[in-house]
Protein backbone atom coordinates (compact mmCIF):
# COMPACT_ATOMS: atom_id res chain seq x y z
CA UNK A 1 0.00 0.00 0.00
CA UNK A 2 1.16 3.49 -0.52
CA UNK A 3 0.98 6.42 1.74
CA UNK A 4 -1.22 7.81 -0.31
CA UNK A 5 -4.79 7.35 -1.02
CA UNK A 6 -4.40 8.55 -5.04
CA UNK A 7 -1.72 9.05 -6.91
CA UNK A 8 -2.03 10.49 -10.56
CA UNK A 9 0.47 10.83 -12.94
CA UNK A 10 -0.27 12.80 -16.23
CA UNK A 11 -3.93 11.82 -16.08
CA UNK A 12 -5.48 12.68 -18.63
CA UNK A 13 -9.03 12.52 -20.19
CA UNK A 14 -10.51 13.36 -23.69
CA UNK A 15 -13.85 13.40 -25.67
CA UNK A 16 -13.57 13.59 -29.54
CA UNK A 17 -11.89 16.69 -30.13
CA UNK A 18 -12.52 18.06 -26.17
CA UNK A 19 -9.81 17.80 -24.01
CA UNK A 20 -11.37 17.42 -20.71
CA UNK A 21 -8.78 16.74 -18.55
CA UNK A 22 -5.32 17.88 -19.65
CA UNK A 23 -2.47 15.27 -17.51
CA UNK A 24 -2.29 16.77 -14.53
CA UNK A 25 -0.19 15.27 -11.42
CA UNK A 26 -1.61 15.11 -8.03
CA UNK A 27 -1.42 13.13 -4.96
CA UNK A 28 -4.07 12.55 -1.56
CA UNK A 29 -2.75 11.79 0.97
CA UNK A 30 -4.74 9.33 3.62
CA UNK A 31 -6.94 11.23 6.86
CA UNK A 32 -8.00 14.44 4.51
CA UNK A 33 -11.01 16.32 3.39
CA UNK A 34 -10.11 17.39 -0.07
CA UNK A 35 -12.14 20.21 -1.62
CA UNK A 36 -11.87 20.00 -5.60
CA UNK A 37 -13.20 23.43 -7.27
CA UNK A 38 -13.99 24.98 -10.43
CA UNK A 39 -16.36 26.89 -12.22
CA UNK A 40 -19.14 24.57 -14.63
CA UNK A 41 -17.09 22.36 -16.72
CA UNK A 42 -13.79 22.42 -15.22
CA UNK A 43 -13.28 18.68 -15.01
CA UNK A 44 -14.28 18.06 -11.53
CA UNK A 45 -16.38 15.17 -12.29
CA UNK A 46 -14.61 13.99 -15.10
CA UNK A 47 -11.61 13.60 -12.72
CA UNK A 48 -13.43 11.95 -10.11
CA UNK A 49 -14.60 10.16 -12.57
CA UNK A 50 -11.28 8.38 -13.49
CA UNK A 51 -10.41 7.74 -9.94
CA UNK A 52 -14.00 5.64 -8.86
CA UNK A 53 -13.15 3.54 -12.36
CA UNK A 54 -16.20 4.79 -14.01
CA UNK A 55 -14.60 6.08 -17.35
CA UNK A 56 -11.67 5.42 -19.57
CA UNK A 57 -8.34 7.81 -19.18
CA UNK A 58 -4.91 8.48 -19.90
CA UNK A 59 -1.98 8.56 -17.75
CA UNK A 60 -1.27 7.06 -14.54
CA UNK A 61 -3.36 6.38 -11.68
CA UNK A 62 -3.46 4.93 -8.19
CA UNK A 63 -6.33 4.51 -6.27
CA UNK A 64 -5.63 2.87 -2.25
CA UNK A 65 -2.87 1.10 -4.09
CA UNK A 66 -5.19 -0.25 -7.10
CA UNK A 67 -5.47 1.02 -10.47
CA UNK A 68 -9.00 1.87 -11.09
CA UNK A 69 -9.39 1.16 -14.89
CA UNK A 70 -8.74 -2.55 -13.91
CA UNK A 71 -9.38 -3.41 -10.47
CA UNK A 72 -12.88 -1.62 -10.18
CA UNK A 73 -14.16 -4.63 -8.30
CA UNK A 74 -11.77 -4.58 -5.45
CA UNK A 75 -11.93 -0.58 -5.48
CA UNK A 76 -14.82 -0.70 -4.70
CA UNK A 77 -15.27 -2.70 -1.53
CA UNK A 78 -13.10 0.57 -0.07
CA UNK A 79 -14.40 3.20 -1.97
CA UNK A 80 -17.73 5.17 -1.93
CA UNK A 81 -19.61 7.79 -3.52
CA UNK A 82 -21.99 9.62 -4.18
CA UNK A 83 -22.49 10.92 -7.76
CA UNK A 84 -23.75 14.08 -8.61
CA UNK A 85 -26.73 12.97 -10.15
CA UNK A 86 -28.09 10.91 -7.01
CA UNK A 87 -29.98 7.95 -8.59
CA UNK A 88 -31.80 5.07 -6.46
CA UNK A 89 -33.90 2.04 -7.82
CA UNK A 90 -37.35 4.44 -7.93
CA UNK A 91 -39.37 1.18 -7.73
CA UNK A 92 -37.88 0.52 -3.86
CA UNK A 93 -39.39 1.74 -0.75
CA UNK A 94 -36.33 3.13 1.59
CA UNK A 95 -36.72 0.38 3.36
CA UNK A 96 -35.96 -2.03 1.10
CA UNK A 97 -32.92 -0.15 -0.27
CA UNK A 98 -31.18 -0.32 2.78
CA UNK A 99 -32.55 -4.01 2.81
CA UNK A 100 -30.77 -4.21 -0.14
CA UNK A 101 -27.52 -1.89 0.75
CA UNK A 102 -27.27 -4.68 3.63
CA UNK A 103 -27.30 -7.63 2.00
CA UNK A 104 -24.84 -6.75 -0.69
CA UNK A 105 -22.39 -4.33 1.15
CA UNK A 106 -20.68 -6.40 4.32
CA UNK A 107 -19.52 -2.84 5.52
CA UNK A 108 -22.64 -0.92 5.93
CA UNK A 109 -24.00 -0.36 9.27
CA UNK A 110 -28.10 -0.19 9.20
CA UNK A 111 -28.03 1.31 12.68
CA UNK A 112 -26.09 3.90 11.27
CA UNK A 113 -28.11 4.63 8.85
CA UNK A 114 -31.24 4.25 10.75
CA UNK A 115 -29.97 6.73 13.02
CA UNK A 116 -29.42 9.62 9.69
CA UNK A 117 -32.50 9.10 8.49
CA UNK A 118 -34.58 9.53 11.57
CA UNK A 119 -33.05 13.39 11.37
CA UNK A 120 -34.48 13.82 8.10
CA UNK A 121 -38.82 13.48 7.67
CA UNK A 122 -37.66 10.73 4.70
CA UNK A 123 -40.68 8.11 5.48
CA UNK A 124 -39.44 4.77 5.32
CA UNK A 125 -42.14 2.72 4.16
CA UNK A 126 -42.58 5.84 0.84
CA UNK A 127 -41.01 4.43 -2.85
CA UNK A 128 -37.89 6.38 -3.98
CA UNK A 129 -39.95 7.40 -6.75
CA UNK A 130 -42.33 9.23 -4.23
CA UNK A 131 -39.96 11.00 -2.34
CA UNK A 132 -38.75 14.66 -3.10
CA UNK A 133 -35.44 15.31 -4.54
CA UNK A 134 -33.98 16.66 -1.11
CA UNK A 135 -35.46 13.94 0.54
CA UNK A 136 -33.89 11.35 -2.49
CA UNK A 137 -30.66 13.10 -1.77
CA UNK A 138 -30.95 12.48 1.87
CA UNK A 139 -31.42 8.99 1.73
CA UNK A 140 -28.34 8.35 -0.56
CA UNK A 141 -26.10 10.05 1.80
CA UNK A 142 -27.99 8.23 4.75
CA UNK A 143 -26.37 5.10 2.59
CA UNK A 144 -22.73 6.17 1.79
CA UNK A 145 -22.58 7.60 5.19
CA UNK A 146 -22.82 4.06 6.96
CA UNK A 147 -20.84 2.27 5.02
CA UNK A 148 -17.04 1.71 6.50
CA UNK A 149 -15.12 3.55 3.41
CA UNK A 150 -11.16 4.69 3.08
CA UNK A 151 -12.48 6.62 0.72
CA UNK A 152 -15.60 8.81 0.42
CA UNK A 153 -16.18 10.63 -2.86
CA UNK A 154 -18.60 13.44 -2.99
CA UNK A 155 -19.73 15.18 -5.88
CA UNK A 156 -21.78 17.56 -5.37
CA UNK A 157 -23.76 15.70 -2.49
CA UNK A 158 -25.98 18.52 -1.12
CA UNK A 159 -28.11 19.55 -4.19
CA UNK A 160 -31.41 20.27 -4.13
CA UNK A 161 -31.13 19.90 -0.16
CA UNK A 162 -32.32 23.05 1.98
CA UNK A 163 -29.53 24.31 4.11
CA UNK A 164 -30.20 23.27 7.47
CA UNK A 165 -29.65 20.00 6.48
CA UNK A 166 -26.71 21.13 4.48
CA UNK A 167 -25.15 22.67 7.92
CA UNK A 168 -26.11 19.42 9.37
CA UNK A 169 -24.51 17.26 7.08
CA UNK A 170 -21.55 18.51 6.48
CA UNK A 171 -21.16 19.14 10.60
CA UNK A 172 -21.71 15.13 10.77
CA UNK A 173 -19.87 14.10 8.03
CA UNK A 174 -16.81 16.04 9.94
CA UNK A 175 -17.81 15.15 13.26
CA UNK A 176 -19.31 11.08 13.17
CA UNK A 177 -17.93 9.77 9.76
CA UNK A 178 -14.39 11.25 9.12
CA UNK A 179 -11.36 9.86 10.92
CA UNK A 180 -7.74 9.93 10.23
CA UNK A 181 -7.91 6.61 8.91
CA UNK A 182 -10.21 7.64 6.13
CA UNK A 183 -10.45 10.32 2.95
CA UNK A 184 -12.63 12.32 1.88
CA UNK A 185 -12.90 14.31 -1.40
CA UNK A 186 -15.89 16.80 -2.16
CA UNK A 187 -16.81 18.89 -4.99
CA UNK A 188 -19.41 21.97 -4.78
CA UNK A 189 -20.29 25.07 -5.73
CA UNK A 190 -21.41 26.29 -2.10
CA UNK A 191 -17.59 26.98 -1.41
CA UNK A 192 -18.78 28.97 1.87
CA UNK A 193 -20.64 25.78 3.64
CA UNK A 194 -17.79 23.49 3.33
CA UNK A 195 -14.59 25.72 3.34
CA UNK A 196 -14.65 24.79 7.89
CA UNK A 197 -14.32 21.27 7.33
CA UNK A 198 -11.80 20.85 4.61
CA UNK A 199 -8.10 20.46 4.87
CA UNK A 200 -7.02 20.69 1.08
CA UNK A 201 -8.37 22.25 -1.67
CA UNK A 202 -7.58 21.86 -5.19
CA UNK A 203 -8.37 24.34 -8.02
CA UNK A 204 -9.34 23.24 -11.39
CA UNK A 205 -9.86 24.99 -14.41
CA UNK A 206 -10.13 23.83 -17.91
CA UNK A 207 -8.94 20.36 -17.30
CA UNK A 208 -5.78 22.26 -15.22
CA UNK A 209 -5.06 21.87 -11.71
CA UNK A 210 -3.84 25.54 -11.17
CA UNK A 211 -3.57 25.27 -7.04
CA UNK A 212 -3.44 22.64 -4.80
CA UNK A 213 -3.22 23.87 -1.03
CA UNK A 214 -3.44 23.14 2.56
CA UNK A 215 -6.18 25.09 3.68
CA UNK A 216 -4.41 26.72 6.55
CA UNK A 217 -1.24 27.95 3.79
CA UNK A 218 -3.95 28.70 2.04
CA UNK A 219 -5.64 31.42 3.86
CA UNK A 220 -2.35 32.88 5.53
CA UNK A 221 -1.20 33.64 1.65
CA UNK A 222 -4.07 35.63 0.25
CA UNK A 223 -4.67 39.03 1.58
CA UNK A 224 -7.02 41.93 0.56
CA UNK A 225 -6.45 45.59 0.65
CA UNK A 226 -8.79 48.59 0.73
CA UNK A 227 -6.58 50.68 -0.51
CA UNK A 228 -6.02 54.13 1.07
CA UNK A 229 -6.98 57.49 -1.03
CA UNK A 230 -3.43 58.44 -3.04
CA UNK A 231 -1.51 54.68 -2.21
CA UNK A 232 -3.04 53.35 -5.86
CA UNK A 233 0.61 53.56 -7.43
CA UNK A 234 2.30 52.01 -4.76
CA UNK A 235 -0.42 49.13 -4.55
CA UNK A 236 -0.05 48.86 -8.34
CA UNK A 237 4.30 48.08 -7.82
CA UNK A 238 3.30 45.33 -5.53
CA UNK A 239 1.44 43.50 -8.28
CA UNK A 240 -1.98 42.27 -7.07
CA UNK A 241 -3.28 38.75 -8.89
CA UNK A 242 -6.89 40.53 -8.90
CA UNK A 243 -8.12 43.71 -8.34
CA UNK A 244 -12.12 45.60 -7.86
CA UNK A 245 -13.84 48.45 -6.39
CA UNK A 246 -15.83 48.82 -3.19
CA UNK A 247 -17.21 51.63 -2.16
CA UNK A 248 -15.57 53.81 -4.25
CA UNK A 249 -12.17 52.56 -3.17
CA UNK A 250 -9.67 50.19 -5.38
CA UNK A 251 -8.80 46.98 -3.58
CA UNK A 252 -6.39 44.62 -4.28
CA UNK A 253 -5.98 40.70 -3.62
CA UNK A 254 -1.89 40.36 -2.81
CA UNK A 255 -0.77 36.48 -2.61
CA UNK A 256 2.74 35.81 -0.31
CA UNK A 257 3.08 39.29 0.51
CA UNK A 258 3.55 39.86 4.38
CA UNK A 259 0.86 41.72 6.05
CA UNK A 260 2.67 44.23 7.31
CA UNK A 261 3.53 45.63 4.19
CA UNK A 262 0.36 45.28 3.04
CA UNK A 263 -1.24 47.63 5.82
CA UNK A 264 0.93 50.07 4.98
CA UNK A 265 -1.44 50.71 1.77
CA UNK A 266 -4.85 50.39 3.82
CA UNK A 267 -6.96 48.31 5.51
CA UNK A 268 -6.48 44.75 5.33
CA UNK A 269 -8.16 41.32 5.74
CA UNK A 270 -7.86 37.74 4.95
CA UNK A 271 -10.07 35.80 2.19
CA UNK A 272 -12.53 33.72 2.24
CA UNK A 273 -12.33 30.38 0.24
CA UNK A 274 -14.97 31.87 -2.21
CA UNK A 275 -13.20 35.20 -2.86
CA UNK A 276 -9.93 32.99 -3.04
CA UNK A 277 -11.30 31.02 -5.77
CA UNK A 278 -12.56 33.92 -7.69
CA UNK A 279 -9.77 36.42 -7.39
CA UNK A 280 -7.59 33.40 -9.03
CA UNK A 281 -9.93 32.66 -11.65
CA UNK A 282 -10.86 36.24 -12.93
CA UNK A 283 -8.55 38.85 -11.60
CA UNK A 284 -10.96 40.17 -10.05
CA UNK A 285 -11.39 41.23 -6.25
N1 LIG B 1 -19.33 12.23 -22.09
C1 LIG B 1 -18.86 13.40 -22.49
N2 LIG B 1 -18.75 13.69 -23.79
C2 LIG B 1 -18.25 14.88 -24.21
N3 LIG B 1 -17.84 15.87 -23.39
C3 LIG B 1 -17.94 15.63 -22.07
C4 LIG B 1 -18.46 14.40 -21.54
N4 LIG B 1 -18.42 14.48 -20.19
C5 LIG B 1 -17.92 15.70 -19.88
N5 LIG B 1 -17.63 16.38 -21.02
C6 LIG B 1 -17.08 17.74 -21.08
O1 LIG B 1 -15.91 17.80 -20.28
C7 LIG B 1 -15.84 19.05 -19.60
C8 LIG B 1 -15.68 18.80 -18.12
O2 LIG B 1 -16.91 18.28 -17.62
P1 LIG B 1 -17.11 17.91 -16.10
O3 LIG B 1 -18.43 17.24 -15.97
O4 LIG B 1 -15.90 17.17 -15.63
O5 LIG B 1 -17.14 19.35 -15.42
P2 LIG B 1 -17.37 19.77 -13.91
O6 LIG B 1 -16.14 20.52 -13.49
O7 LIG B 1 -17.74 18.59 -13.10
O8 LIG B 1 -18.56 20.79 -14.07
P3 LIG B 1 -19.89 21.11 -13.20
O9 LIG B 1 -19.44 21.96 -12.06
O10 LIG B 1 -20.70 21.88 -14.18
O11 LIG B 1 -20.49 19.80 -12.80
C9 LIG B 1 -17.09 19.82 -19.99
O12 LIG B 1 -16.77 20.71 -21.04
C10 LIG B 1 -18.04 18.75 -20.47
O13 LIG B 1 -18.93 19.23 -21.46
Amino acid sequence: MTDYVIEAKGLSKRFGDFQALNGVDFKVPLGRILGVIGANGAGKTTMLNAVLGLSSYDGELSVLGLDPSKDRDALMQDVCFIADVATLPKWMKVVEVLDYVEAVHPRFNRAKAMDFLSRTKVPLDRKVRALSKGMTVQVHLAVVMSIDAKLLVLDEPTLGLDIIFRKQFYQSLLEEYFDEERTVIITTHQVEEVEHILSDVMFIQDGNIVLESDMDELTQQFIEVMVSPGKEEEAMKLGPIAKGSTFGKSTCVYKNIDRETLAKLGETRRLGLADIFVATMTGEA
